[in-house]
């Protein structure tokens, strides 16, 4: 049972918060709310009498439930302000005067239900209160018995104590049904149940007795205690169920210490009691007698006992483990158990679990409480961990390089650089874009708080990597350059046909001829297929150069066998070779004329071996390459180039720049598009060129787009299908021989003027962005057809064109 504050602010729960908001002039206001839930007594009553009502929350909630024109009468010691529908005056619940009052304001009826919450020393009036708890409740049910009709209820709060039981006993004899029940608003600290009393029997006669508090709370007189069963079988003495004890107001409270001995709370006594006596009764006490003579009741424990307020932590826990000694000493320690399950399956029995509904929605707000308490601290973990690994990266402790070198050593079966198994482990795709690699540690040793920061490094490495996809998606979704700018990336990064399907499919049955196809294929890339520029370059170092491929080798072996067959005839069969091709093709034409232009300028550039892979694109019929500048930097090139200014050799130069072969492995994405925007060559632009490009994009915005073309043909088509229509319906009209001249006339210009009526135009309404409207992408709330979101400043400049306008026009 979770402990709550009695002071400050623990006083202040949900209830208390509950109550503000709706108005209760007090958390109690709750406990009747949750009582009538259960046992739905305020609906079926006409009559209320509230005793002891102020501040008067009682009131409300009956005033809330009860059916109209019901009376509700509210009395305290202390004055209740004015509650609609409800009658209060000040009064002690106790008094004849009370009674007098209650019984004018009554009048002949009788009262439904009678409430009493009353609580000596809580309300103003404190000092008047002589009463003690029991005693109040017993005067309230007096009252109760004077204004209930049949068949009433009665509800009382109760506190447990000594005389919990007898009062339960009394309100048995005069109610058919008797249930004591603790509401969740009622604090769990709080001794207080409330007793639902229904069914009033009504007797002609009561029992003077039954209200008398001498009678009913006398003591009945206790069998002679066994102090030796006290101490050597705790099992036989029952625990002590007085409760809170009434009006015991004493500040210096002792305690024998064989009581400290037996109990089962002894923190309870510790913090409770000043004084542990071990002063024995006239007659003596065996048990207290052991105790004192006991060796391990020495000088400083009996110090110890004299003034408990004053001990610390240590003297304390000297005390708790002398008890326990003597616990052992006198066999109670598993028994203690025994009594102390049996005596809480007792008192779970008293108190009905009230609105388990509730109760277990307190538990799962508790259990959810603590849920994110856990996640929380989780968290704050995790993200600590990922600045240290941050802290880390930045200091080059830990470097994203070496990747897959363990898995494939110099020397294992696998060549060095296994591609293939790089692509079956599903990472080709970040080796081409150089991220989500996983770092791999540098040494076995390395121990493994490291690998699970790398670990930490690399989900913090993707995290962000995808964070900035979700970025550019989202910007690509607003800006179609963007999506462009992507298009040409993902077209530039297919054509890296280094791990091509065909190759998977047969490096499953052969690894190693696979790896050798592969070789072969990135080998033969840059002549027949076209690979990105930086591809190219990278392929025609030298150290590629030695690697052929089968293929190769084996036309080569046929061109040797061919040699050896027809020697003679070789020269001319190539000859003839070379003229058909040349004339098959216009690029092969172009190949021809670039390399005898170039012969002049670079021998180089014209390379068979080399063939640049712009070969591919497309070209006019002329055979001239179809380009199409688009940019100001391509134009001005091109101007430089036909006008001599350039060569092609200036501009393979320009290729080898400090930002050509940048570095970008292992960096992640989102730097590489940062980096981007600057690393790279800015190339001078002539104002001609930038005017040449405007006029050409001009010119494109100029043409009409295939869908507005159609658009046009659409309207076309169906205006000659309506003229076609009434053609029909005049010549139909023409040959009507029942219908006058004037009268074919008339019917027929009505038709045409019908026909070229227009439609009045649909209205585009204005829709101002401005309060729900700001920012929101689709139609508006409650705005049909046509519309248009506008700022205000674009509306108040449309109207105010509309008045020139208008004005011109006058
Ligand atoms: C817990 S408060 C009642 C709260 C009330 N049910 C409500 O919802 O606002 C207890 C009240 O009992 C009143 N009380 C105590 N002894 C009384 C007595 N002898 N006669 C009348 N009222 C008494 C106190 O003045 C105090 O206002």
């Amino acid at each position: 049972m979770a402990i709550q504050k009695k002071h400050g602010k623990g006083r202040l729960d949900k209830w208390y918060r509950l109550a503000k908001e709706k108005g209760y002039r007090s958390r109690a206001a709750f406990k009747l709310v949750q009582l009538n839930k259960k046992y739905g007594f305020l609906e079926k009553s006409k009559v209320l009498l509230d005793l002891c009502a102020a501040p008067g929350g009682w009131c409300q909630v009956a005033a809330e439930c009860m059916p109209n024109q019901s009376i509700i009468v509210g009395v305290d010691l202390s004055p209740i302000k004015p509650i609609p529908r409800v009658i209060s005056f000040q009064s002690d619940i106790t008094t004849d005067k009370c009674r007098a009052t209650i019984r004018s304001h009554l009048k002949t009826w009788k009262a439904d239900t009678v409430l009493h919450d009353g609580a000596p020393n809580v309300g103003t009036a404190w000092v008047q209160d002589a009463f003690s708890q029991a005693e109040l409740t017993l005067e309230s049910l007096r009252l109760a018995t004077d204004f209930l009709i049949e068949g009433g209820t009665f509800v009382t709060k109760v506190f447990r104590s000594k005389d919990y039981n007898p009062l339960l006993w009394v309100f048995k004899q005069l109610f058919t049904s008797v249930e004591a029940t603790k509401p969740p608003s009622s604090r769990n600290v709080s001794a207080e149940i409330f007793v639902v009393c229904r069914g009033f029997k009504a007797p002609k006669r009561i029992d003077p007795k039954f209200l008398d508090p001498k009678h009913v709370f006398a003591e009945l007189s206790a069998p002679n205690p066994n102090n030796e069963a006290k101490v050597f079988n705790p099992e036989v003495k029952k625990r002590k169920r007085d409760g809170y004890e009434e009006g015991d107001y004493t500040q210096f409270k002792e305690i024998p210490v064989a009581d400290f001995i037996n109990t089962t709370d002894p923190i309870a006594i510790l913090g409770s009691y000043n004084k542990l006596s071990f002063h024995q009764p006239p007659g003596g006490d065996l048990a207290m007698s052991t105790i004192d003579r006991l060796e391990e009741t020495t000088d400083e424990i009996r110090t110890c006992c004299e003034d408990l307020k004053i001990l610390g932590k240590k003297e304390f826990r000297n005390l708790l483990k002398w008890r326990l000694k003597l616990r052992e000493k006198f066999g109670l320690v598993v028994k203690k158990k025994k009594a102390q399950e049996e005596g809480e399956a007792e008192e779970v029995a008293e108190v009905a679990p009230m609105d388990e509904e509730l109760a277990i929605q307190e538990q799962l707000h508790k259990m959810r409480e603590k849920e994110t308490t856990r996640e929380k601290k989780e968290r704050r973990k995790e993200n600590e961990k990922k600045r240290k690994e941050i802290v880390r990266l930045q200091m080059h402790m830990t470097t994203p390089m070496e990747i897959g070198m363990e898995q494939v050593g110099p020397g294992g079966d696998d060549t060095t650089f296994s591609l293939r198994r790089v692509d079956k482990a599903g990472a080709r795709d970040a080796v081409v874009n150089a991220r989500d690699l996983p770092v791999e540690s540098e040494s076995e040793d390395e121990d493994s708080e490291d690998e699970d920061s790398d670990d930490d490094g690399d989900r913090l490495e993707r995290m962000l990597d995808s964070m900035y996809d979700q970025y550019q998606e989202r910007m690509e979704d607003k800006d179609s350059k963007l999506r462009a700018k992507k298009s040409r990336k993902q077209y530039e990064n297919d054509e890296w046909d280094g791990f091509s399907e065909d190759n998977k499919s047969d490096g499953e049955d052969d690894e190693n001829e696979g790896d050798t196809e592969a070789a072969q294929s990135t080998a033969e890339e840059p002549a027949t297929n076209s690979l990105s520029n930086n591809a190219s370059l990278f392929f025609d170092q030298d150290i590629f150069q030695g690697l052929g491929g089968e293929e190769d080798e084996e036309d080569e072996e046929e061109d040797d066998e061919e040699e050896d067959e027809d020697d003679e005839d070789d020269e001319e069969e190539e000859e003839e070779e070379d003229s058909d091709t040349e004339e098959e093709t216009p690029v092969s034409k172009q190949k021809n004329k670039n390399k005898k232009k170039s012969e002049k300028q670079d021998s180089e550039w014209v390379d068979s071996d080399n063939e640049p892979d712009y070969l591919e694109e497309p070209r006019k019929a002329n055979g001239q390459l179809d380009i199409d500048i688009i940019t100001a930097e391509a134009m001005a090139l091109a101007h430089q180039m036909a006008t001599g200014e350039k060569r092609a050799t200036d501009v393979m130069d320009d290729g080898f720049n400090r930002f050509s072969f940048r570095d970008v492995d292992g960096l992640p994405e989102w730097f590489i598009d940062d980096e981007g925007k600057h690393s790279k060559l800015q190339r001078p632009i002539t104002k001609a060129a930038a005017d040449a490009i405007k006029e050409k994009l001009r010119a494109i915005n100029a043409r009409p787009i295939k869908k507005v073309m159609e658009a046009k043909g659409r309207k076309k088509f169906k205006a000659a299908q309506k003229l076609e229509k009434l053609r029909k319906k005049s010549a139909l009209l023409a040959d009507d021989e029942a219908l006058s001249e004037r009268d074919k006339a008339q019917s027929i210009s009505k038709l045409m003027s019908k026909a070229t009526k227009k439609k009045p135009k649909q209205q585009v309404k204005l829709v101002v962005a401005r309060g729900n409207n700001r920012g929101i992408s689709g139609r508006p709330k409650g705005v049909k057809g046509k519309y248009k979101i506008v700022d205000s400043r674009m509306k108040k400049d449309i109207r105010a064109q509309k008045r020139l306008a208008k004005k011109k026009a006058k």
